[in-house]
């Protein structure tokens, strides 16, 4: 209360204070109040209040839905809210960045409670579509999730979830792009559109440990990694790079798919790799008319490549026009149509995952369902 006569506020500000400071910056996924991004909070005439927040960067692209959440929270207290955005001076956002690099896990990425490693023998079985779902999937039931891009050549993360701008940087560290509860990486965030990768060995192993230790994935219970297809430098890097992963191969039903699929499977225990399980994905097309099922890659290949690695068949993704129009729309298909039958299919595999820990003794030993917090 100001006393300014009766038409001046009777808005509690301390209360409206607590409330914008528990309001989550959606980008970087903390609360305003613990990221020193609210300044003033001001009371006007007939309870209105003025918030004003000091933003990262000038171009945060995150603006619209912050606004609209410190609207949402301030709402039940005052009738009118206007919130000014500002900037961050450069002393704060380097005290900013101190805090996230104290914080940061040791080992980035590879600090993760479980690591999976999506891999398939080949390009265009839908790897990256389940690499995607299966994160949305385990965010959705409440864990937290990162998902590394590390399709360098072939990077669609950003297509799959709809989301092209550039993560934010903060000095030294860099912070996950966050959509549909996940936080992200790819390639793909930082060129242009469409832009081709050309770079040479050396610079894409470099990127990507960047990508695993510098980046502020924060404390993750699960980390998902996009690997290219086949097995390739960039694949055998990453692996090196988080020793801890287990692979999740995807293949078609497809013999020919099966067994190339299968050369993955004998890297991984060329490298000492246990395999989490497989996915059959295009599994058989459901007229959605009829209810027929046709079997348009043949039938077999997941249940063939399970036994021959020793891992379990986790899901048969079939193939599904509603995946397809989700990945085209930016919006996963387990966000977009979660009745769709791939959708229902997709969340029952983040369901049967566990990780599989190295053994000492040469032998893999399955721990329990994916780590909680
Ligand atoms: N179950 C499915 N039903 C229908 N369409 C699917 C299914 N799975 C994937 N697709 C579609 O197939 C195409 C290839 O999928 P995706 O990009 O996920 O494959 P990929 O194995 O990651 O390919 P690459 O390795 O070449 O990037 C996409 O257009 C995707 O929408």
């Amino acid at each position: 209360m100001l006393g300014l006569g009766a038409s001046w506020t009777t808005v509690d500000l301390e209360q409206v204070r607590r409330a914008v400071e528990a309001v989550r910056d959606p980008e970087l996924g903390q609360g305003l109040g613990e990221l020193g991004m609210v300044r003033e909070i001001r009371g006007g005439r007939g309870g209105s209040v003025r918030v004003e927040l000091a933003l990262t960067t000038a171009g945060c692209p995150m603006t619209a839905e912050l606004t609209r959440d410190v609207h949402a929270a301030v709402a039940p207290f005052s009738g009118e809210v206007t919130v000014e955005l500002t900037v961050m001076s450069e002393p704060d956002r380097r005290r900013l960045a101190e805090r996230f690099l104290a914080s940061r896990p040791r080992s980035g990425a590879a600090d993760a409670r479980a690591i999976y490693a999506v891999a398939s023998g080949k390009g265009g079985v839908g790897k990256s579509s389940v690499a995607a779902n299966l994160a949305v999937a385990l965010a959705r039931q409440g864990r937290s999730v990162g998902l590394l891009d590390a399709d360098v050549w072939g990077y669609s993360v950003p297509q799959l979830f709809g989301v092209h701008r550039p993560p934010v940087a903060l000095y030294e560290t860099m912070l996950p792009v966050q959509a549909h509860g996940v936080r992200l990486m790819s390639l793909g965030f930082l060129v242009e559109e469409g832009e081709p990768i050309v770079w040479r060995g050396p610079m894409l192993h470099k990127a990507l440990t960047q990508f695993v230790h510098d980046v502020h994935w924060g404390d993750l219970d699960v980390m998902i990694l996009d690997l290219p297809p086949g097995t390739g430098d960039v694949t055998l890097s990453v692996l090196e790079l988080l020793p801890e992963a287990s692979l999740l191969v995807v293949t078609t039903p497809q013999q020919a798919a099966r067994t190339v699929a299968s050369r993955v499977g004998v890297m991984a225990r060329d490298v000492g790799m246990p395999v989490a399980g497989v996915v059959e994905n295009m599994s058989e097309l459901v007229c959605a008319g009829c209810g027929e099922h046709t079997a348009l890659f043949g039938s077999g290949g997941g249940a063939q490549l399970s036994e021959e690695l020793g891992a379990p068949l986790l899901g048969r993704v079939p193939l599904d026009s509603a995946l397809r129009e989700a990945g085209d729309a930016g919006v996963p298909v387990v966000v977009s149509d979660p009745a769709s039958a791939s959708a229902r299919e997709l969340v029952a595999v983040a369901g049967a995952l566990r990780p599989v820990r190295r053994s000492l003794v040469g032998r893999q030993l399955g721990v329990d369902p994916v780590p909680q917090r």
